[in-house]
């Protein structure tokens, strides 16, 4: 008897807003049909782009299964959460083709890749690659990339600062996992400002990793899936600032909660506020569905950094806006803004 082979997984990660979801949308889209069963974590507890996901069209599009895991970040809840769902997934008849995961924009990548090596998934799940999503345009306005220089005057006003910015830590740690790196929203940066951005990546990913520029409409299935990385073969080598600091992975440096709006007069009024609550410090990302007056559609919203895009979407309730951000933020002055 010849052993089955093994069903081929790849890894989603990037930080909040960067456009996995996205992606994965697109190659779905452009998967000819092939079964890829999808997880979808995210942080906070209301579930949105499994819906974005899942709505994505006519049946040839649809993925074949998605499974959303909303109670807190995958890199934190592999045993209780990831590998049971796994296991569900492997138990299905047919099994999956492919299985894509896309990790919380707060995760690290490297516990979940650890977690293939555990007896119930490694004889039957290879990591065919760990794809970190990088958004061009916010490395080049300098909205994530770590700004060592800022750093450093930091530290050497301050000597007892020991605590780096979570922000760039996470960056690091997600580019330093990758087999591929996709340069996200290309479209909104010129071609010296790409250069820039390309030289911050080189310098923080693996020699062996590649990167590839992308814009919404995505980028071929062939690209994407089939990089055979076999990463957990190397998994404990890849590693995180907290695997060379020792110290245990939490997200006490990150907080978020969901919130209604009241109803905006218009689309262009609830845009307006979402930019207003996006100014406030520590305020990283929102996203969900809020109501307009005198419209039976909710109207989702997206916001990263200072882009904010929203559009009807019929059938879907206005079941509030989930605000992500650094701890600490202020939820009254977020609220305020969104017009409570
Ligand atoms: N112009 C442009 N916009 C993009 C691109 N990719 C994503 N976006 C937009 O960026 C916003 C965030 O995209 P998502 O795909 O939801 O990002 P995400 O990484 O899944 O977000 P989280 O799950 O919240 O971390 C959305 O408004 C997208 O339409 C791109 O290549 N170009």
């Amino acid at each position: 008897m010849t052993a089955s082979p093994r069903i081929p997984a790849t890894i989603v990660t990037g930080f909040l807003g960067a456009g996995k979801t996205t992606l994965i949308r697109n190659l779905i889209e452009n998967s000819g049909g092939r079964r890829i069963a999808l997880i979808v974590n995210e942080f906070g507890e209301t579930g949105f782009d499994g819906g974005l996901l899942a709505e994505c069209g006519d049946d040839a599009c649809r993925p074949d299964t998605v499974v959303e895991l909303t109670n807190g970040c995958i890199c934190c809840t592999v045993a209780d959460d990831f590998l049971p769902t796994m296991e569900m997934l492997l138990a299905r008849d047919p099994a999956p083709e492919h299985i894509v995961i896309e990790t919380s924009g707060l995760a690290l990548p490297q516990p979940l890749v650890r977690a293939f090596t555990w007896p119930s998934v490694r004889h039957r799940v290879t990591v065919d690659g760990v794809v970190t999503v990088v958004d061009a345009a916010a490395v080049a306005e300098g909205r994530i990339a770590p700004d060592d220089a800022a750093l450093a005057a930091q530290r050497a006003a301050d000597p007892s600062l020991d605590h780096d910015d979570p922000v760039a830590e996470l960056f690091e740690d997600q580019l330093a996992c990758a087999d591929l790196v996709v340069l996200s929203k290309t479209d909104l940066v010129d071609a010296a400002a790409l250069g820039g951005v390309e030289a911050v990546v080189r310098g923080e990913m693996r020699a062996a990793a590649k990167s590839v520029r992308a814009t919404g409409a995505g980028l071929p299935p062939a690209i994407l899936l089939g990089l055979g990385a076999a990463a957990e073969d190397d998994a404990f080598a890849r590693k995180s600032h907290h695997d060379l600091e020792g110290e245990a992975h939490d997200h006490d440096d990150f907080d978020s909660f969901v919130t209604t709006v009241a109803p905006a007069a218009s689309a262009d009024d609830l845009a307006g506020r979402v930019r207003a609550a996006m100014a406030v410090e520590g305020v990283l990302r929102i996203k969900g569905h809020a109501a307009v007056a005198g419209k039976a559609a909710a109207v989702a919203v997206q916001a990263v950094g200072p882009r904010v895009e929203t559009w009807f979407a019929p059938g879907k309730p206005a079941s509030g806006l989930v605000v992500i951000g650094l701890k600490g933020l202020d939820r009254a002055a977020v609220e305020a803004a969104l017009g409570l």
